[in-house]
């Protein structure tokens, strides 16, 4: 048979018109055609031609309705070319719709018993090209209901909905995009459509972005009200319960990367790992866990450290006398909190330090550190000390059962912490789900949970960049997720604006892919390495994607999809700021400005035991050098906007302090009494840790005390 002759439905027969016609390059995954120029249909939409297949599994040819999506249409010139001069063409008429219409179409498949196939045969020339119903769309692309996720409608029809296969979820998912066009909207479809389906999810989030989908949660129905919660990784951001890590189970090495004490900096690791090591051993000997083994229990046993090497020093300079007082030390201090005999308590460290080599051990790196000066003990507690004022690291870990749970999704806010700590979160929590989905599936013991989880990674090239490129922890239990996850049932939908950033091991592991707008060649070029869905001309239209577009391939979609997201019901922030809004909040930080003088000032009198007192006098004389008002402006502005830390060694009496944001970042160590302004930039640093020590209470030790009691974590 022909062509021709193959095309089914002629003349009066045909129930609809053709709109063209094949007439070029056919093949069996794409043909060009002839478009009837009074009947063009818009780029993305859907035609159908018709050509005899023999499906899998059938012994006959039978005429199938082979869908294709139209990929570009141009329209040709006949009879005039751009070359020709406008005085010629003014005078000529040439009626409209005489033009050459012609179209590339690539081909989709056809359906067969539920199932597409792509065609082995290329549709004959001269078969008439139909433009695709409604109907035929909604069959070709449907997902069975309750495997379905609702998320928008074909691209070209707003009237044939799009929906997501969740089962796909167990291949991942990548959700990729130019920054703005919308990848947060679609990770929220996505979420919302979990939800319903009472997936429990995780999303870990650098920006805070996520956390008014609380807000909105019952607009999803009264049933979704309590199904978002926020764990906040940073004490002073917005969540309802904070995360924690417990500090016994991290490793000395691993505590130090994330408290970002520099590798060469020997005496001050020497000391927090020896401090570490005997946290263990004292917690056990005085029976009080709480006290002893978080961060404030080894940043007082810093301290004890550096209080016994200043009085061995006057008893003969040896590690005896040195620990002989330390193990003192530490005898007195528990033996108040406990109400214990503190000769008991010391007895019993002697007898650790004699029968335990490790205790001696870390004794002796102690000495060898701090025998000539103490310095690397206070360094040590600057370092411990800021990363105590996060509030993250603790004695116990926060129960699993706080971040998963049925039905729920629960957003990590991981805003305002530095880099180092984001990722140090991200693979204790990653580690932790993995973990306890694998003991769930293998019936081990230990922290287990029986439902499958997705794990939503935002900005993921910041967790999982190439090995080449930077380190990271979470990377390499990432890449163990992407590749094992199917089998204990933890699945990542992975979300970056780079997916050149993304380690290629990872990506290519994610099968399913959302792609947005992505104008970067060198994404482009990541994008097709990773997937062998995303063919050279889908590549070359997403640039020409609109926000809330996307091509959707993978397990995760019934076949290749353009879509249109639809829009969401929960919200979220960080998109386009408004300008109205911006504006009103920069008088907001007007207000938080006044609140803090106001507050400062009146500590200030407090401490100092005056009525009231002039804000750049009072400062001055606390550090005893002189302090310019606009130098004390610029502070109270730096607290405001940006992030201040400051601790107190009142052994010394010094504050130290670290200073991020408006240009001023670095560490700060004052002398008080005693202290010097080198340049405006170190003076504003220093107001600005001693304002953040007078706000905090730290500069005295009684109110520090009372402001902050134990809780069961920390
Ligand atoms: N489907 C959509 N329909 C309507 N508006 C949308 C859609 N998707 C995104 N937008 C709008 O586009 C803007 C950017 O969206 P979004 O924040 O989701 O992008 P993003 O890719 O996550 O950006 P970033 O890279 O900054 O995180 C927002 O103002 C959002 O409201």
């Amino acid at each position: 048979m022909t062509g021709l002759e193959e095309t089914p439905l002629k003349g009066k027969e045909r129930p609809i018109e053709p709109i063209g016609m094949v007439t070029g390059d056919s093949r069996p995954d794409y043909f060009v055609f002839t478009v009837d120029p009074n009947n063009i249909p818009p780029l993305y939409d859907y035609v159908y031609v018709e050509v005899s297949e023999t499906p899998p599994g059938s012994d006959t040819s039978v005429l199938v309705k082979v869908l294709a999506q139209i990929r570009s249409i141009r329209r040709l010139a006949v009879g005039v070319t751009p070359e020709h001069p406008w005085t010629v063409l003014r005078n000529l008429s040439i009626p409209r719709g005489s033009d050459t219409v012609v179209a590339v179409a690539r081909i989709l498949g056809y359906k067969w018993r539920n199932r597409i196939y792509l065609p082995r045969r290329a549709p004959p020339v001269g078969s008439w090209v139909y433009l695709a119903p409604d109907s035929l769309l909604e069959d070709f692309f449907s997902v069975e209901e309750r495997r379905r996720l609702h998320v928008g409608t074909l691209i070209s029809r707003p009237t044939v909905p799009a929906y997501l296969d969740v089962e796909g979820l167990k291949r991942h998912v990548a959700i990729i995009a130019a920054t703005g066009a919308g990848k947060t909207w679609a990770s929220v479809i996505l979420i919302e459509e979990l939800l319903k389906k009472g997936a429990t999810v995780v999303v870990l989030d650098p920006h805070g972005e996520y956390t008014a989908m609380k807000r909105s949660a019952a607009r999803l129905g009264p049933a979704f009200a309590d199904r978002v919660r926020i764990v906040k990784g940073r004490r002073d951001q917005e969540g309802d319960i904070q995360y924690k890590v417990s500090v016994a189970q991290m490793t000395a090495e691993e505590l130090m990367s994330v408290a970002r004490v520099p590798p060469k900096a020997s005496k001050i690791r020497s000391v927090i790992s020896a401090a570490k090591k005997l946290s263990h051993y004292i917690a056990e000997a005085t029976g009080d866990k709480k006290r002893w083994l978080g961060l404030k229990g080894i940043i007082r046993i810093v301290q004890t450290a550096a209080d016994a090497a200043i009085l061995a020093r006057g008893q003969g300079r040896s590690l005896e006398a040195f620990a002989r007082r330390f193990n003192q030390l530490i005898a007195q201090q528990a033996a108040k909190h406990t109400g214990r005999d503190a000769r008991e308590i010391d007895a019993e460290l002697q007898m650790v330090d004699a029968s335990k080599e490790e205790y001696g051990r870390a004794l002796r790196r102690l000495w060898l550190a701090l025998n000539r000066d103490v310095e690397p003990a206070f360094g040590a507690m600057r370092y411990l000390e800021e990363l105590r004022r996060i509030g993250v690291y603790g004695v116990k870990s926060l129960p699993l059962s706080y971040l998963l749970e049925p039905g729920t999704v629960t957003v990590v806010n991981l805003a305002g912490l530095r880099e180092e700590v984001q990722d140090h979160l991200a693979y204790n929590i990653l580690l932790r789900i993995f973990n306890a989905r694998m003991r769930y599936v293998r019936g081990l013991e230990g922290e287990s949970y029986p439902y499958p989880v997705v794990v939503v990674v935002e900005e993921a090239h910041r967790f999982m960049p190439p090995r080449n490129k930077a380190q990271t922890r979470s990377r390499d239990v990432a890449a163990t997720i992407a590749s094992e996850g199917r089998k204990f049932g933890v699945f990542l939908v992975a979300i970056s604006q780079r997916p050149s950033k993304i380690d290629p091991d990872v990506l290519s592991q994610l099968q399913g892919q959302i792609i947005l707008r992505v104008v970067n060649p060198r994404d482009q070029e990541a994008i097709r390495d990773s997937s062998e869905q995303v063919s050279q001309d889908l590549l070359e239209n997403l640039p020409g994607l609109n926000t809330g577009e996307a091509v959707v391939v993978g397990p995760i979609a019934p076949s290749p999809l353009m879509i249109r997201l639809r829009d969401r019901v929960l919200d979220y922030s960080g998109g386009d700021i408004s300008l109205v809004e911006a504006w009103a909040g920069s008088l907001e930080d007007l207000k938080l400005l006044e609140e803090y003088r106001r507050s400062v000032e009146e500590k200030i009198a407090k401490l100092l035991g005056e009525r009231s007192v002039d804000l750049a006098d009072a400062l001055g004389e606390i550090l005893g050098v002189s302090v310019p008002g606009d130098v004390v402006e610029e502070a109270l502005r730096l607290l405001v906007h940006g992030e201040v830390w400051a601790s107190f060694n009142e052994l010394t009496s010094t504050l130290y302090g670290e200073v991020h944001g408006l240009g001023y970042d670095g560490d700060v160590r004052v002398p008080l009494g005693a202290a010097s302004c080198s340049d405006r930039g170190s003076c504003v640093r220093m107001v600005a840790v001693l304002l953040r020590a007078i706000l905090d209470d730290i500069l005295s030790v009684g109110a520090r005390e009372a402001s902050e009691p134990d809780s069961w974590w920390s």
